[in-house]
């Protein structure tokens, strides 16, 4: 078959030119927001980015990123539309719904849109702090620690009245200007968020709840910011990794999924026995934005929609720890064989880790999460016991090796995968060094890249320095006999919180 006319002529613009290209624009915008623009190069980078979005809507084809393209069909043998209907119907794959072509922006209208942009987020800021009007001293001050590794969510939910994930959620939005971004409207935002925690305590968990939630969102943002792959994303992406995380465990029940299969939960019927749990968690807080009032994506493009929702899934459905070794081992053999690393599965990975962060974290957070795992474990223990069931691993709580089983848990599932997370940042985050290592950029956001080594470097030193110390303080509980259950485990962990 004959190469389209002139349709396939440029349409081949390379991911990095892509990035580049986004890097610019962000830049811009932060230029303008901190007011130290010179004109003439902001209307050169302005120019740039026309042109090329000129040059993609011209030929009508979205950005090819080559690694994605799953039945590997050159652009320039297939036409373009057999390739979207392929792509479509024969793959996972889902196709961006493309503008028309009547609807090509002009060089003013980009202008306008900057323009539009800055006004709209002005005026979202407006009306969120107008909804939150006073926020007590203590809740301000508490959020000031909020980019440290060492945040205390235990203390954030004490000073906001037991709305650690709301207030937290609210404050990750505007700190990354995603409600202005893709107009969040604050009443369904508020609404979406009540919503939420009432979920998170629908079964009185000791563990899985709306703190666990909070931190876990703290979690993803901090991993996001200290390994810098923050700045790999698009906003879209941000936005994906924070909802994913505040609705990760959305309902959980407390119990394991093997609980739920062994048992015959209505749940299990459901969802066939596969990751039960988490396919709820997903598809519960999906059907919430199902109700206008509650829709806190309402304004997002269909395509927008379409991409969040599927990485949004697919971060959730990977925080089921039976794909935990399917992971490590997936994203390990990726980063030996040089492969370019697929980002749903980068962020799912974090995602991972933010869940099973607080051993890596201080003694004083992950001493006080321990016992309240615990508790949520022996309470399942007890309900087996009482349905004349075998009691599972870890949930007997006359006969649980607590602090052996934190220290293999740290050497075997928590280490692993930070060491894998940190591997996987450096090689992310260099090639972006290397791309912005030309004249020296002007703004805050892009002189924190020039940090990177370093400060990679001390994001693992960091969580290995935590976790070794939490290794040898519970080492020594076993040394002084205070190792199981029935040794009053559960309350030692308040020691030192
Ligand atoms: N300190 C820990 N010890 C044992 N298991 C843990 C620990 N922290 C997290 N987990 C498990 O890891 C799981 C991650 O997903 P969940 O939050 O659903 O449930 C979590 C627990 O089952
Ligand atoms: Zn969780």
């Amino acid at each position: 078959m004959a190469p389209q006319h002139g349709k396939t002529l440029n349409t081949h613009i390379s991911v990095d030119t892509w990035r580049s290209t986004i890097i610019l624009l962000k830049r811009m915008v932060q230029q303008l927001e901190i007011r130290e623009v010179d004109f003439d190069e902001l209307k050169r980078n302005l120019e740039f980015t026309a042109s090329l979005l000129e040059a993609l809507y011209t030929s009508g084809t979205p950005p090819s990123l080559d690694a994605d393209d799953d039945l590997q069909l050159r652009s320039d043998v297939v036409p373009v539309e057999v390739r979207d209907w392929l792509a479509s119907t024969f793959t996972q794959r889902v196709q961006p719904i493309r503008q028309r072509l009547e609807e090509k922006p002009k060089f003013r209208s980009i202008v306008h849109a900057v323009q539009a942009g800055i006004f709209v987020e002005r005026m979202f800021r407006k009306a969120y702090s107008t909804a939150m009007p006073d926020q007590p001293a203590e809740v301000i001050n508490c959020l000031r620690d909020l980019d440290r590794w060492s945040f205390d969510v235990f203390s954030l939910d004490a000073v906001s009245s037991g709305h650690s994930l709301k207030t937290l959620f609210i404050e990750l939005i505007i700190k990354h200007h995603l409600n202005s971004r893709f107009k969040v409207p604050i009443s369904c935002l508020m609404s979406f968020l009540c919503e939420l925690e009432r979920g998170y305590s629908k079964h009185t968990n000791a563990y899985h709840n709306h703190t666990h939630a909070a931190d876990v969102t703290h979690t993803v943002h901090c991993l996001l910011l200290r390994t810098r792959v923050l700045y790999w994303l698009t906003e879209l992406e941000v936005l994906a990794c924070l909802f994913a995380a505040a609705i990760h465990d959305y309902e959980h029940t407390g119990n394991t999924n093997n609980f739920h299969i062994n048992t015959r939960s209505e749940l299990a019927m459901i969802y066939n026995d596969h990751s039960v749990q988490e396919s709820h968690h997903v598809s519960a807080a999906f059907r919430l934005l199902q109700d206008e009032n509650t829709n806190i994506f309402i304004n997002l493009t269909r395509p927008e929609w379409l991409e969040l929702r599927s990485l949004v899934i697919e971060m959730v459905l990977g925080t089921d720890m039976s794909s935990h070794v399917l992971q490590v081992k997936a994203m390990r053999s990726c980063l030996q064989q040089h492969e370019s690393i697929d980002k749903p599965k980068a962020l799912s990975l974090i995602l991972h880790a933010a869940d099973i962060s607080h051993p890596a974290k201080p003694w004083s957070l992950h001493s006080r999460w321990t016992p309240r795992l615990m508790e949520e474990f022996f309470t399942q223990g007890d309900k087996e016991a009482e349905m004349g069931l075998a009691i599972s691993p870890l949930c007997d709580r006359h006969n649980t090796p607590v602090s052996q089983s934190q220290i293999a848990f740290m050497e075997f599932i928590v280490e692993p995968t930070f060491s894998l997370i940190s591997d996987m940042s450096e090689k992310i985050v260099i090639p972006l060094i290397q791309d912005t290592a030309g004249p020296s950029p002007t703004c805050s956001r892009y002189r924190g890249l020039q940090w990177t080594v370093a400060d990679l470097v001390s994001f693992r030193s960091m969580w290995m320095r935590h976790t070794e110390e939490n290794k040898n303080r519970w080492r020594d509980k076993v040394k002084n006999g205070v190792s199981h259950s029935d040794e009053s485990e559960t309350q030692t962990g308040q020691d030192t919180a």
